[in-house]
């Protein structure tokens, strides 16, 4: 297919309140970019409330035009999502290509999701997002453009040629949301399985590019060494988007789960959150939470608390969380650092890693007690599962059996518990 380059003009109101105007339409342009798209001007406006019937003022709409012409662009993108009646009157008004922050973070989603759950729930939102806006996407999506469609052009929603057809849609939307309740059963299951079996649970949650996934990978190849399989990372937006699931197992027979999965992004996309809801809830049954944030990053307050409130709408509260402040490469910080739940380091140059082990550990294995225990000789089933599950302490061989001092967790010891003879 022949692609036109994009050339887009970003448009963006500043309300009165909003005190990160400056850092979305920064954002906007990042999220533009990822898909290719040239950022040729900016128009923006400062008003109290956005303009319920097309966004900006009206005398507004004739400067875009202006400018629209002026630059030769082909693209207009809105930094905030547009209701049905804003995107056909801003596009009866001014005759071009429009879309908005939503079909920009649902295009960028609709590229990089790999796996099959991924591609479903990326489609899925993209449908509930066209679903109200046929009329106004029609006009626009018919118009010649390049790479950005609403995600109309990529696979997924592209290739089962819907055609915007409202029937269709609603069938498929209902099909998705069958086969994606299936996988959720799936996923539940094996969820279960993970908590039977006492294994302490690490998810790492946080902005997108903050850093998560090479944490993951720091953390994986210290413990496995090269050999590790590591996730992707890389210096994009949305570079994750499945959750990633290993173990991690420590030198005193200590293990725990560490998860990564999709980060968080500004204005993210209501539809989206939801098709993405039983991925996001993962963090849900986590012992832990490891938020990661770009300390390098001027905004890195506001991206925390974007996280914060993002993940308190899919229902995770109340799991302990360290803040990791990464990138203190970049930052002006003396690293690494740790100050009761926090810690500043580097993924990047792995600085850091040990003390954050060290706060993992502390955390998750709180619940760990040691105890003194004999074992006949006729049992030493049982002395190598403790060799192989629990921090031996000390071992000696006594006339009646093997004595040893272990630390272990409540799981375990459960299994145990007859040959334990203190505490
Ligand atoms: N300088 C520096 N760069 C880092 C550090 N940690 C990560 N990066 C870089 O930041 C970029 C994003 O890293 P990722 O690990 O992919 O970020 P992520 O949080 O997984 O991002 P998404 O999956 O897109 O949400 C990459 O280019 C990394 O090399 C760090 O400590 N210092
Ligand atoms: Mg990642």
């Amino acid at each position: 297919m022949d692609t036109l380059q994009e050339r887009a003009i970003l448009v963006g109101v500043h309300e009165q309140k909003d005190e990160h105007f400056e850092y979305a339409m920064e954002e906007l342009k990042n999220l533009a970019e990822a898909l290719d798209v040239e950022v040729v001007g900016e128009v923006t406006q400062k008003m109290e409330r956005r303009h319920a019937g097309h966004y900006v003022g009206k005398g507004k709409i004739d400067e875009i035009q202006n400018y629209y012409e002026e630059l030769d662009a082909n693209l207009i993108i809105f930094n905030d999502e547009l209701s049905p009646s804003q995107i056909r009157n801003i596009e009866q008004e001014l005759n071009c290509k429009v879309i908005d922050r939503t079909m920009l973070i649902l295009d960028i989603f609709a590229r990089r999701a790999k796996t099959s759950e991924a591609r479903m729930q990326v489609e899925l939102a993209q449908l509930h997002y066209m679903l109200p806006r046929l009329v106004g996407l029609r006009a626009s999506l018919g118009r010649q453009g390049g790479g950005t469609g609403g995600g109309l052009q990529n696979k997924g929603a592209g290739e089962t040629k819907l055609e915007l057809d409202r029937r269709k849609i609603e069938d498929q939307i209902a099909k998705l949301g069958h086969d994606l309740n299936h996988v959720k059963d799936q996923r539940e299951t094996q969820r279960k399985q993970r908590k039977k079996s006492g294994t302490p649970v690490v998810s790492i949650v946080g902005y997108t590019n903050a850093g998560k996934s090479t944490l993951m990978n720091q953390l994986l190849k210290k413990m496995d060494g090269d050999n590790a399989k590591q996730v992707f990372e890389e210096n994009m937006l949305f570079a994750t988007l499945d959750t990633s699931v290993r173990k991690v197992e420590l030198a005193d027979n200590k293990e725990f789960i560490l998860t990564d999965t999709v980060g968080f992004v500004s204005k993210l996309p209501h539809h989206l959150v939801k098709a993405f809801r039983s991925t996001l809830e993962e963090a849900r049954d986590a012992d832990l939470l490891l938020h990661v944030v770009d300390v390098s990053n001027s905004e890195h307050d506001y991206m925390m608390e974007v996280t914060n409130d993002t993940l308190q709408d899919v229902g995770v509260q109340n799991v302990s969380t360290l803040n990791i402040y990464n990138k203190a490469d970049l930052a002006e910080i003396p690293y690494p650092k740790v100050s009761d739940n926090s810690i500043w380091l580097s993924a990047k140059e792995g600085k850091g890693l040990n003390e954050l082990i060290e706060l993992i550990k502390r955390h998750i294995f709180g619940q760990y007690t040691t105890c003194k225990l004999l074992i006949p000789f006729d049992r030493g089933d049982i002395v190598a599962f403790l060799n192989d599950k629990a921090n031996v302490k000390t071992t000696s061989y006594e006339e009646e059996g093997t004595l040893m001092t272990v630390e272990m967790n409540a799981a375990d010891r459960k299994k145990i518990e007859e040959f334990i003879i203190s505490h």
